[in-house]
């Protein structure tokens, strides 16, 4: 696609920490959540209808579960909602002073939900992958702020980002019909971002395999190539983008999630806006949280 994507407003802004777009294929909505305000958003392009649900806690992540309902990364752990809206918490762990924040369902139907502390303080977050039994495993120990997760298209790479690293990493996943267990390995960095450019936030996987990545005070979405080469970069009309994922019926739209916090939104009255950029590239399906 030639020439400079524009950014179109999927929805206005709102949001004082925008955060984890995802498309959810059985309902042909985006789901993303408001972090700081406790919320979960979805969006339907088709007609524009919105919903909001408040959660009880701050919550970093909504994913879909397989039939229906939500899991959701809370400050206090990773909770259920059922199709009927009941809740109930699939594992509980409360740690003064921390958050659940971005998470990402694996190709096994695995939830992977990190933590960061409030604070940022080095080492406070981890990265877990949660079974719909309630186990629960901690694959990363040292995070500080466990950030975008995603798996190449064959399952057998593992993407992530822990925010401060400026490192966009990437792991071997032992076998790629489980979508890795919680036994990846050979930790090592695709991508350093550069000073000034920016910090990697979200991310999400293309069916080519590249990785897009959000960059927290960057302005931008880049797309680098499976060995790490700067593919393309997308200009965004804020200072912080947060993360990003394919949607739409061929998923072929990158939806950008934004954050107002620390934003002079005089300066940038989209701050805190979900963002589109029609037809920028092609996404993979989404799996559902098999629990
Ligand atoms: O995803 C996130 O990125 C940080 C900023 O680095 C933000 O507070 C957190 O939710």
């Amino acid at each position: 696609m030639s020439g400079v994507p524009r950014a179109e407003v999927a929805v206005p802004a709102g949001a004082r920490l925008g955060e984890g777009p995802t498309w959810d294929g059985a309902r042909k909505a985006l789901i993303w959540v408001d972090i700081l305000n406790s919320r979960v958003h979805t969006y339907d392009p088709a007609d524009g209808a919105r919903t909001v649900m408040a959660t009880e806690q701050h919550v970093g992540a909504a994913k879909p579960r397989a039939g229906g309902g939500l899991v959701v990364n809370l400050r206090d752990g990773v909770g259920l909602y059922g199709a009927d809206g009941a809740f109930s918490w699939l594992y509980r762990e409360a740690v003064p002073g921390r958050r659940g924040n971005d998470a990402a369902v694996a190709p096994d139907g695995a939830l992977w939900a990190g933590t960061m502390p409030y604070d940022e303080r080095p080492g406070g977050g981890d990265l877990k992958r949660l079974t719909g039994d309630g186990t629960a495993v901690t694959v990363l120990p040292d995070v500080t702020v466990s950030n975008g997760t995603g798996w190449s298209p064959d399952g057998r790479l593992m993407y992530y980002n822990d925010t401060p690293t400026r490192r966009i990493d990437v792991f071997d996943v032992p076998s790629a019909d489980t979508g890795g267990g919680a036994g990846v390995s050979g930790r090592r960095a695709l991508v350093e971002i550069e000073r000034g450019a920016g910090y990697p936030d979200g991310l999400t996987v293309d069916a080519d395999g590249c990785v897009w990545v959000a960059l927290w005070d960057g302005a931008a979405v880049r797309r680098y190539t499976p060995d790490g080469r700067l593919d393309r970069t997308v200009p965004v009309p804020v200072p912080r983008p947060t993360a990003c994922a394919f949607g739409g019926t061929e998923l072929r739209d990158l939806y950008v999630t934004t954050a107002s916090v620390g934003t002079d939104t005089s300066a940038h009255p989209l701050a805190g806006s979900v963002l589109v950029f029609p037809g920028v590239g092609q996404g993979l399906p989404q799996p559902a949280f098999a629990g």
